[in-house]
């Protein structure tokens, strides 16, 4: 086991009901990296994160996080926002926030003070001294976000922290969970959204039907599908269809198509031979959607 890793988990099972929910998965996250745990609904994501923060035991594997070798030994170094929402409603934001605080560890006052500092920051400044059943349900789950991470925590487990906000919460969130990387945190992250996983994530791991397909840098996830090409022929001549890859189908106003493995200078030549001009070429990597698909493709559960 090496403590370079804030989490090393090694053939975590876990059965409910002679049903397998997670079945022999490994986790191995760098401390400092922002880590995806990705995966279809139902994959066991929620399952495996808990057993990594000792929140319910595997029935085989082992798990050591932080340094520690029962997880829940690390607990008032992990922050935690589960997939359930949930805050007192009578309380204020700053007193949530510092509440949740106080559970891990946190004395009160420090907990208080941090508060009005994040809530600032997080663009909720005006709403401290609200109560909880007063804000809408994405500025609660931003004060419960808040109320996972004001006591510093070493780990922060985020499942799904995205879902319900709008497109500028979305942002702040992303820039939130950056902030904590730079503090020095590890985040581990559970999202069904591939385009935070993109922007955000270290490193992934791809969950589907209990066990994991893929583990590795976003960049080598996106290096398992080819190059793909979108081109435009100039004039709206259909016969160049004839002379493109056999996979090339109508995409906007010209064709899509995967790079062939000669590449592309010899289709081009070989267009321009015939007559046909280049009104637009443009090559690009498949982005972790697709990569999503193409892995858990109809069978993920
Ligand atoms: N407490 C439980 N009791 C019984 N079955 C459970 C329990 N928790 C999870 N499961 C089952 O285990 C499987 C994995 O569930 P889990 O919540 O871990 O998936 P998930 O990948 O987090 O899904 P989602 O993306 O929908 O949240 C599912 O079949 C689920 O029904």
């Amino acid at each position: 086991m090496n403590d370079a890793l804030a989490v090393c988990a090694t053939g975590l099972v876990k059965h409910f009901g002679g049903r397998v929910a997670v079945d022999h998965v490994d986790f191995a996250i760098p401390a400092g990296t922002i880590y995806g745990v990705l995966g279809p609904n139902g994959a066991g994501k929620t399952t495996a994160l808990r057993m990594l923060m000792g929140i319910i035991d595997p029935d085989e594997g082992h798990c050591r996080v932080l340094g520690h070798d029962r997880p829940r030994a690390a607990g008032d170094q992990i922050g935690y926002l589960p997939e359930e929402r949930g805050l007192y409603p009578g309380m204020k934001a700053r007193e949530a926030i510092a509440f949740m605080g106080a559970l891990r560890g946190l004395d009160w006052k420090t907990g208080r003070a941090r508060a009005g500092d994040l809530l600032d920051a997080a663009g909720l400044g005006h709403a401290a001294d609200q109560k909880i059943r007063k804000l809408s349900k994405g500025m609660a789950q931003l004060v419960q976000l808040l109320g996972a991470l004001v006591h510093r925590p070493a780990l922060l487990v985020l499942d799904e922290p995205f879902s319900g906000l709008d497109p500028v919460n979305q942002e702040r969130l992303e820039a939130l969970i950056r902030g904590e990387q730079a503090r020095g945190a590890t985040i581990v992250l559970c999202t069904h959204v591939m385009a935070h996983a993109q922007r955000l994530c270290d490193r992934i791991a791809i969950i589907a039907g209990g066990q994991r397909r893929f583990e590795g840098t976003v960049a080598e996830a996106r290096a398992l599908l080819p190059l793909r090409a979108h081109f435009v022929p100039k004039a709206g001549d259909d016969t160049v269809r004839l002379l493109l890859p056999a996979d090339a189908e109508r995409s906007g106003d010209g064709y899509a198509f995967t790079v062939p493995d000669e590449g592309m200078e010899a289709l081009l030549a070989r267009l321009i031979e015939k007559g046909h001009g280049v009104a637009g070429l443009s090559i690009e990597r498949p982005g972790l959607h697709d990569v999503f698909v193409a892995i858990v493709g109809g069978n993920g559960r």
